[in-house]
């Protein structure tokens, strides 16, 4: 472990430093893709043994990260140019691998893995009956995304929980002890504070909370005027107009994204539609066709395409042969040069046609900085590593694209049109700021101690009334583990680097429209086929994480800091919008504080399902007599 003090051996041979990082460069990208591969092995077939060799393979890994970072502490660096010294940074401080107990680490790696095996097997079955059980995708996914039925909601929404929530207390609360343990072993206080390391960046905390404060005005009467048509469907027992919303009603499992409520909340219906879910189905898209009209986008820009082995070895359906896998969709760098993959439970829509993007946004990071050593492969900061994808994905999104690619049949381009456009939009970018704030703002207080495993729940409830203005349908408490139900707790992949994306994203798509040369408003901005956007793109891509964010910042937006004026200045016509339609909403949801929701009803199940034991009852019944 490094001591208190940052650690210098007596070796002030640069040429010496410069000949091992050659060397360490030359065996990890041998260590590293052997541990990949098993690790791929696992999330594509999760099995106990597969399970196990991703464990032991980590912790050969760890074993080889600690041998580098001895030899990385030997020398003194205070000589050395700022490569070197950043390079030989990059190997002191390795995780969970600086662990001094390996038998602390090896249980470590196992809760890891027994925490994310228990979500990507869960399900919720009906009536406890095997044979109707739903996974989180398609199933459980599909009944958030399309029901309206309050009580069917409730089922899937408390079932899951249920499931993955709760039975994961207490291997998290052994986690977070280990994870802190790790960080102390790596000069840090605790878990959260060594990831928010990463950005280098001392004021971090305070520069997200200050973004968010900027753009919670947004939220609020976005807010705002989707309860209230909330209320004009579900009623006034389960909506206060002066209240929060029930969690469960909006579309999406965790409430993070309100996109599905687009047919209720659409500012002027009977416009075409600008989800091109039909449209993908009615013409027989496979998920083949959606990677490869994204790859499409990319090469248009004169970004590399994907090579050969992607789409070789890519897993891009959920298997029907009875394996399990890890659905939550994902892209893999395995640090030789040669192999990159998706892996992703692809259905067709829309929704998942704009992760396709954001996933091949990452390879696409991979592939522009593999020319570099491998300390250096990786984002600028996590966030540009989120962003990416999905700046590509604000031009794919722009009604006027997907016409001029025949994925949507009719286009019409009017102020009410726009308006449609920019509300499906915010319904995804603007609901999502307050859940991609508060994930990390949650985790941080567990792993800092503020949040102790007896106010676990309580703390999430707080942080989610207070940020996103929800509420629980029923009464929770400490029995529940609601955290836990939403990937990334579990999975243990920190979370404020897709707030900070959700920010970054619209300075770049400002920086790309203007060297595309588009003149227009910024919502309807497309760079496709622009070799400026792609060149401007692919020359920060190519830095990795060789130089501080601020520099990657200024390399494609001429100044150094994160701003939230691009995403207003997209935005704004709907603001303006909104805040005329709710002139008279209250706004926020602090009005009712002692409201809460009337109890949903108990679902056994499909239509067919209910009214037949209704008919089985009255017929008995009607026997008795
Ligand atoms: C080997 C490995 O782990 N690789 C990393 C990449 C890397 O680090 O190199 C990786 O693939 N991580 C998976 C993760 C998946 C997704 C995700 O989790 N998204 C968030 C937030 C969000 C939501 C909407 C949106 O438009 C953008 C983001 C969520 O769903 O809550 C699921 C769908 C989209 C992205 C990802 O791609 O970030
Ligand atoms: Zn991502």
């Amino acid at each position: 472990a490094l001591s208190s003090t940052v650690y210098a051996g007596d070796n002030s041979n640069e040429t010496q430093a410069i000949m091992f990082l050659e060397e360490y460069n030359e065996r990890a990208q041998t260590v590293y893709p052997e541990s990949i591969e098993i690790s791929w092995t696992y999330n594509t077939d999760i099995t106990e043994a597969n399970q196990q060799a991703m464990i032991d393979s980590s912790l050969e890994v760890a074993q080889f990260a600690k041998d580098m970072q001895v030899q990385a502490q030997q020398f003194n660096r205070t000589g050395f140019s700022y490569d070197t010294n950043r390079q030989l940074e990059k190997l002191l401080y390795i995780g969970d691998a600086a662990m001094e107990d390996p038998d602390q680490l090896e249980e470590l790696n196992t809760l890891q893995a027994q925490m994310e095996t228990r979500y990507s097997t869960g399900e919720v079955c009906l009536n406890n009956s095997p044979d109707q059980c739903l996974e989180l995708e398609p199933g459980l996914t599909r009944i958030m995304a399309t029901s309206r039925n309050y009580d069917e909601l409730f089922w899937a929404w408390d079932g899951w929980r249920e499931a993955v929530g709760a039975p994961a207390r207490e291997d998290y609360r052994r986690y977070v002890e280990l994870k802190n343990i790790a960080a102390q072993a790596n000069d840090q206080p605790d878990c959260g504070a060594y990831w928010r390391s990463w950005y280098e960046t001392p004021d971090l905390q305070a520069q997200v909370e200050q973004l968010y404060n900027q753009l919670k005005p947004l939220y609020q009467q976005l807010h705002a005027y989707v309860r209230r048509k909330l209320y004009n469907v579900y009623g006034e027992d389960f909506i206060n107009l002066r209240g929060p919303i029930p969690a469960h009603i909006l579309g999406n499992m965790w409430a993070q994204s309100w996109t599905n409520l687009l047919d209720l909340v659409e500012p002027y219906p009977g416009k075409p539609t600008v989800d091109i879910t039909p449209s993908l189905v009615s013409k027989g898209y496979t998920p083949l066709q959606m990677f490869q009209v994204s790859d499409e986008f990319f090469t248009s820009l004169g970004l590399i395409e994907m090579p050969q082995e992607f789409w070789d070895k890519s897993m891009i359906e959920k298997p029907d042969d009875g394996r399990s896998v890890v659905c939550h969709a994902s892209a893999w760098d395995f640090y030789n040069q040669i192999d990159f993959r998706i892996k992703q439970c692809t259905d067709i829509t829309m929704d998942d046609f704009i992760t396709v993007h954001h996933e091949m946004g990452h390879v696409e990071y991979y592939l522009q900085y593999k020319e570099q050593p491998v300390v250096y492969r990786d984002g600028a900061n996590p966030g540009f590593h989120e962003a990416v994808g999905d700046v590509l994905a604000l031009s794919v999104s722009t009604p006027q694209h997907l016409y001029a690619v025949d994925l949507l049949d009719t286009v019409v381009e009017d102020d009410e049109a726009d308006i449609n456009y920019l509300m499906s939009m915010a319904l995804d970018k603007i609901a999502f700021l307050p859940f991609g704030y508060l994930m990390d703002l949650w985790r941080w207080g567990v792993f800092d101690g503020s949040t102790p495993s007896s106010k676990y729940n309580e703390d999430w409830w707080k942080l989610r009334l207070e940020y996103q203005g929800i509420i629980p349908p029923m009464e929770r408490n400490e029995g529940d583990f609601d955290p836990a139900a939403k990937y990334h707790i579990p999975a243990s992949v920190p979370y404020i680097r897709y707030f900070i994306s959700f920010v970054i994203q619209f300075q770049f798509h400002k920086s790309l429209c203007a060297a595309a040369g588009q003149e227009g408003p910024l919502y309807k901005c497309d760079i496709y086929q622009s070799e400026e956007a792609g060149t401007l793109l692919a020359d920060m891509l190519k830095f990795g994480s060789s130089r501080p964010w601020p520099e990657a910042m200024e390399a494609i937006t001429g100044q150094r800091e994160m701003s939230a004026v691009p995403l207003v200045e997209y935005f704004q016509p709907l603001i303006d919008w909104l805040e005329e339609q709710n002139k008279n909403e209250y706004i926020g949801w602090d009005g009712a504080p002692e409201w809460r929701p009337a109890a949903p009803g108990v679902w056994t199940g499909a239509g067919v399902a209910t009214s037949y034991s209704f008919t089985v009852l009255f017929v008995l019944l009607l026997g008795s007599f």
